[in-house]
Parts: structure tokens; sequence; C-alpha cells
């Protein structure tokens, strides 16, 4: 069989809503193990291009190949985690045990009526256990701080053991101290379990320093690289794409605001 470690491919891809341009001629490739934050101000297409690698959305141009292989004939959904930024909402409104919530990643394959066994407790469990949250596996969602709860839901994605993790705007909600230590979770996701993590976010500090190669998109990508090379733009640079003053903080100085 034809092998890759290629998960996301995607080559000259443009859409439109009616005639206003929402992506223009995005190509971005991101490969097995990889941590990709992907960063734009308000409107930059940042969800549009999401919605587009789910497989919601079809381009008005362009192509996309998941793991290899087009889209169109994709059928291994298993293998991609998806956590929303409206988790949140959604839990407060639903009274479930954090072990039910996590269990219920399970729920695609199994179809909604079928019984859970032992074994998929167990994985739930396990799965609880990477995001450091098992001991709270019999509390109600609902009583958990925001953070926690996203936690719970990157477990739920994670249940199905999936080689990628898209996140959209996970931290929505959460207050600064517990969104670093959410953040460095997700960077021992990627470098002890490698699993690939595409990550959309507007907290361009606190990510880039973890994330492996980062994306600046502004309906097109304005830079994709390695940290390395995305430490050489300069701060004007930067700002001039992302359409107002952005002011790097480095490594140091995000240690000093612990
Ligand atoms: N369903 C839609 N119909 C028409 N225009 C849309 C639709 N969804 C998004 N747009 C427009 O497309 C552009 C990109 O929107 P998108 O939601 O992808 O940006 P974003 O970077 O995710 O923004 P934010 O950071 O505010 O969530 C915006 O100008 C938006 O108004």
């Amino acid at each position: 069989m034809y092998m890759t470690n290629s998960i996301i491919k995607l080559d000259h891809i443009t859409h439109k809503y009616h005639h206003s341009v929402a992506l223009s001629d995005v190509s971005l490739e991101v490969k097995q193990g990889e941590f990709w934050a992907l960063i734009g101000p308000n409107g930059s297409g940042k969800s549009t291009l999401l919605r587009i690698i789910l497989g919601l959305l079809k381009p008005t141009e362009g192509t996309i190949q998941l793991f290899g292989g087009p889209i169109d004939s994709f059928k291994q959904q298993q293998r991609i985690g998806y956590v929303s930024q409206k988790s949140n909402a959604f839990t407060t409104r639903f009274p479930a045990t954090v072990l039910e919530v996590v269990r219920s990643g399970l729920t695609s394959k199994k179809g909604l009526f079928k019984r859970f066994t032992k074994e998929d407790e167990q994985r739930a469990l396990d799965a609880l256990q990477v995001v450091k949250m098992a001991d709270y596996h019999g509390k109600s969602i609902g009583d958990l701080s925001g953070g926690q709860q996203q936690r719970v839901f990157i477990a739920r994605a994670l249940v199905s053991k999936p080689d990628l993790l898209i996140m959209d705007e996970p931290t929505v909600g959460i207050d600064r101290q517990n969104v670093e230590s959410f953040y460095s979770m997700l960077s021992e996701l990627n470098r002890d379990y490698g699993i690939a993590i595409l990550l959309v976010t507007h907290e361009i500090d606190l990510v880039t320093q973890l994330a492996t190669h980062i994306a600046c998109l502004n309906r097109t990508i304005h830079f994709h690289g390695v940290h390395a090379d995305y430490e050489k733009m300069s701060e004007s640079e930067l700002s001039g794409w992302y359409g107002h003053p952005v002011r790097r903080l480095h490594q140091k100085e995000t240690e000093r605001a612990r």
C-alpha cells in the first residue's frame, strides 16, 4: 500500500461566500507528529478553512487530501478528533458525568443505542488519564471549570485514538493561568503520543512558543513554516498582515508572567 506521512494537504484553496472571498489560494501541508498553530485576526478565514478540512464545506476552488487520499473518498473519521470553541455552552446544559461525556466519543462508531462495554469504559478512563482528569470521572460535567471541561472534551476526541486533533479556539472563556496549563497539556499530547495538532487561536504568544509549525492567515497565507523562521519575522511584518500592532513576547517574558 502507498504510505505517506501527510495528514492534511491543501492545494490552492479558494473559497467565496456569494461574491466575498473568504480564502484565496491557500496551500498547506500538515504531516504526522506536527503541531500547527493557525493564527489570524477576526474574519481572516480560519473557521472557513477548518470547515473545509472537516468536510463540512466544499471549497470554490482547490483540492484537499486527508491521510494521502482525496477528501471525497475519506471514510476514517475516527482518525480525526475535533474540539470546537462551543463545547462549554453545550456541557452546562447537558446533565452527564465526565465519564459519560468521554465515552460518548465512541457513539459514532457504535451507533446511538448500542450498549457500552467494560472495555469502552476503560478506553474512556485511559483518555481521561492522558488529559490528567481521571480523578474527576464521576463528577457532573456542569460542575467543572471551563478549563477542566475543555480537557474532558479533548479526552472525548481522543477516545477513538485519532492521529490528528483539530481545535477551533478551544480556550475561549478560560482564564489565563488555566489556558497556559491547557496548552502545555496539548504540547505533551503532541510530543509524547505523536498526535498531530491543528490549533486555531488568537493567543499568538502563548501558542507560538509551543507549536512546531505556524501558519499566519488573513484570507491568504502570509507565512507558514517552522517556529524558528516565524521568530525571524519582524514585529512590523507581523503587524502588517495581522492588521493591528502585534508585540512579540519572548520565552523569558512569558516565564516571568507566570
Ligand atoms: N456562512 C457565511 N456566509 C457568508 N459569509 C461568511 C459566512 N461565514 C463566514 N463568512 C465571512 O467569511 C469571512 C471569514 O470568516 P471566518 O468565520 O472563516 O473567519 P475567522 O477567521 O474564523 O473569524 P473569527 O476569528 O472572528 O472566528 C468573514 O468575512 C465572514 O464574514
